[in-house]
């Protein structure tokens, strides 16, 4: 699996969205954070704003809904003009329910995982999800410190999907800078989220080549899966 750099636009200049999509062009999607003020203590933007942003995006939006109730509505997320959609376990009722209506509408599916939450109940059913989304740090804001604690889960979730030979997304979403990147590669983190530290950057380019760069010298030294 090539390794995907995902900028943030939760760190981005929410009054010029579209111009600030133009400094992130060696990207390989962009990540859109849905809050809603009640699974998460935030508010940012809802389908209205998404698929606007969808019409003028050079890159395809990956979607991290942090919402209640996402059974309700993941499904016009993805019909919304996303490449993915990635809704809460937490906040789900019927998770694979949720992710087959994503899919019936050509999206890929992702499921996140808070700090907290075990993974154990999900690796049974890996084939229902395109991503996993390992969150590390507490949603709900950017600009956080990364939690290495998180990286025991992603381990279990990559050991796990290569004894499958499946080719899953894993992601990891917070904290993630050049110097904590390859912590997540080397624990099997294939698509990386980056809010503050790309678009917070002088050169937002340049870091995306750092970020891609130390994710790759680190999966090269790892012991392979
Ligand atoms: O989902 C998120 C927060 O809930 C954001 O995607 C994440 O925080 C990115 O920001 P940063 O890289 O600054 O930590
Ligand atoms: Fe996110």
């Amino acid at each position: 699996m090539a390794l995907h750099i995902h900028p943030s636009i939760l760190a981005a200049d929410f009054a010029n969205l579209e111009r600030e999509l133009q400094r992130i062009g060696e990207a390989d999607l962009v990540h859109v954070d849905v809050m809603d003020n009640h699974f998460v203590p935030n508010l940012t933007l809802g389908l209205p704003v998404v698929e606007r942003l969808a019409e003028v995006s050079p890159l395809p939006l990956d979607l991290h809904l942090m919402i209640d109730d996402p059974d309700r509505w993941a499904p016009d997320y993805a019909a919304a003009g996303a490449a993915s959609v990635t809704f809460h376990a937490e906040a789900a009722r019927d998770a694979v329910a949720t992710a087959r209506a994503i899919r019936a509408r050509g999206v890929r599916a992702g499921l996140a995982l808070k700090p907290a939450s075990s993974a154990d109940q999900w690796l049974p059913l890996l084939d229902e999800f395109d991503l996993l989304l390992v969150m590390t740090v507490e949603p709900g804001f950017g600009g956080q410190e990364f939690m290495a604690e998180t990286m025991p889960k992603l381990a279990q979730l990559a050991d796990a999907a290569a004894r499958e030979g499946r080719d899953l997304r894993l992601q990891v979403d917070g904290g993630i800078s050049p110097r904590t990147i390859g912590i997540a590669a080397e624990n099997g983190a294939n698509s990386f989220v980056a809010g503050s530290s790309i678009f917070g950057s002088a050169d937002p380019g340049a870091t995306i080549r750092e970020l891609r760069d130390a994710a790759q010298r680190a999966l090269e030294a790892a012991p392979q899966r």
